[in-house]
């Protein structure tokens, strides 16, 4: 394909809309068709409104900028953009299994086989690696946001929340907070370590069925996170919990660098 990706001027006509695949905060995102080469998309449909209501306009300036630009296979492809007098329309791969989310709610007790759980977690710290040579850092990385492609691979999404390093939150924090690192908990600036932290809670998340601390209260959760407060079920094995107490670090530069985590005995175990 072309370097850029907006050398041609989409629009709406270019497309047949299918189903609806999910809804989002901004908007929607549908299935959809290029008509000339009958290519399936995911078109992501964001309000005007909403966005400038939000003072998201910025953010999502920098996401398409960003996303446009980068090319790995655990990364949903950004093609191009469009626009019209109410909505930002975004030309999106299509992830065929849907979100990780989902496939998470169709195991049995809710949680994946360490085997699964390993080549998700390896996938994404590929892509986190790849995104950190970018001086990219996600900061988002949650069941909700993981796509699934049409071999079941991993696909990050929705880099909404995606900023240039160094960083220090600019905005009140929305969505949920069980991802949120100690420095993030305590206003600090953070670094690429945060993606480190989040590949812990996930890892986590996807091994037992729920985030390591999630509480009623947020104020609860917040002193769980600080004071690195979670319980790893027996059923967990040792080569995991390892690894899981090499990336739930509260120091940002204590945590395993994503280089090491490609190589962990945990990571490789099942090589066969
Ligand atoms: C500012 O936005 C930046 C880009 O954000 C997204 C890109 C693509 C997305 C979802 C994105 O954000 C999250 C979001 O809107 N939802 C939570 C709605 C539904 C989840 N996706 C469902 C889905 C199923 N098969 C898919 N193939 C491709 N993309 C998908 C999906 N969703």
């Amino acid at each position: 394909g072309s370097g850029s990706s907006q050398k041609k001027a989409w629009s709406l006509s270019n497309f047949d809309i299918g189903r609806m695949l999910g809804r989002g905060k901004f908007g929607n995102v549908y299935m959809a068709r290029e008509k000339e080469s009958k290519f399936v998309v995911a078109l992501k449909v964001l309000f005007k409104k909403q966005v400038f209501a939000d003072n998201v306009e910025h953010q999502v300036r920098r996401e398409i900028e960003i996303q446009s630009h980068l090319r790995h296979p655990h990364i949903l492809r950004l093609y191009g953009y469009f626009h019209d007098n109410e909505r930002i329309y975004l030309i999106l791969e299509y992830a065929p299994e849907g979100t990780l989310f989902k496939e998470l709610t169709k195991q049995p007790n809710r949680r994946f086989p360490e085997k699964q759980t390993s080549i998700y977690i390896k996938s994404l710290a590929s892509a986190l690696i790849y995104l950190h040579e970018k001086e990219v850092i996600h900061r988002d990385i949650k069941p909700e946001n993981l796509l699934l492609g049409h071999k079941g691979e991993l696909k990050i999404a929705d880099f909404g929340w995606s900023v240039q390093e160094p960083n220090s939150r600019r905005h009140t924090l929305c969505g949920t907070v069980d991802y949120l690192s100690p420095e993030m908990v305590s206003g600090k600036t953070h670094t690429k370590s945060v993606d480190i932290w989040c590949l812990g809670v996930l890892m986590y998340e996807l091994l037992v069925g729920y985030a390591p601390f999630v509480d009623r209260e947020i104020k609860e959760t917040y002193k769980k996170i600080l004071k690195l407060d979670y319980k790893l079920p027996d059923y967990v094995s040792k080569a995991a919990a390892h690894l899981l107490g090499k990336l739930l670090v509260v120091n940002p530069e204590e945590r395993l660098p994503l280089e090491r985590v490609m190589i962990h005995p945990w990571i490789n175990a099942h090589k066969n």
